[in-house]
């Protein structure tokens, strides 16, 4: 039975809420960057419940990995870790901007306006292109020690957190692209997809020629 992306992030609330088990936030280092079409990006990402060392260690890898990359932001799921927490900062510099870390966030408010702004993504090597999000958005989360802080963000910080945010959710960035600015990338989606099967022996888990799309493109303020 093939089952849609839409599908398998349709869980019920006990399961969108199931906490992470010791062993759900353990990793080997260093950190690697899982690449679409690896299922793990399209998985269930457990809440955090447990603020200690270990996490600590997890986020300081992941802005280690994140600024080797280019990067200017990171969510776990991209390093093999199903847990939703992500870091940003949007200077994509060590020693430069606000390193940020948001764990177990949620978006309470978009506001209207939105704006098309040509997104990257670690997990899509060297691929570009438009994507429409809201300008600013207001969210809340915890902090590295669990404390619960809210944030009002607007501009790249708006853009890089709402990009994370999707990737917690096993939202993809072609997921929101409209079908014109997909068929722009779909040959180098469809690399990537070839690459995957070669280095796994395994079908794609998915395939952007054939799947019915996620149509989330309008899909703000649902989770
Ligand atoms: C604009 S949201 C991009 C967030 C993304 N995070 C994870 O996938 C990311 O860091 N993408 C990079 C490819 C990126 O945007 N890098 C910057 C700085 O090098 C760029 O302008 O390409
Ligand atoms: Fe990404």
């Amino acid at each position: 039975m093939k089952v849609s992306a839409q599908a398998r992030r349709s869980f019920s609330s006990s399961q969108k809420d199931e906490i992470a088990s010791p062993s759900d936030l353990q990793f080997e280092s260093p950190l690697k960057i899982v690449k679409y079409p690896d299922p793990i990006l399209r998985a269930n990402n457990k809440r955090i419940g447990t603020f200690d060392e270990n996490l600590k260690k997890l986020v300081d890898e992941m802005f280690d990995i994140m600024y080797k990359t280019d990067g200017i932001g990171l969510s776990a799921p991209q390093v093999g870790m199903n847990v939703r927490l992500m870091v940003f900062n949007s200077a994509g510099e060590r020693g430069v901007g606000e390193e940020i870390v948001l764990i177990n966030p949620k978006i309470y408010k978009y506001f209207r306006k939105k704006v098309l702004f040509e997104e990257g993504c670690l997990s899509f090597p060297g691929i570009y292109a438009n994507v429409e999000r809201p300008e600013s958005v207001k969210v809340v989360a915890q902090d590295i020690t669990g404390s619960k802080f809210t944030a009002n963000l607007s501009g790249l910080s708006a853009r890089v957190f709402q990009h994370e945010f999707d990737h917690l959710q096993g939202t993809l960035f072609f997921d929101r692209m409209t079908e014109e600015v997909l068929d722009g990338i779909r040959a180098e989606l469809e690399a990537l997809e070839k690459k995957y099967e070669e280095m796994t022996g395994s079908p794609s888990p998915e395939k952007v020629e054939s799947c019915v799309r996620n149509r989330v493109v309008a899909g703000f303020g649902r989770s």
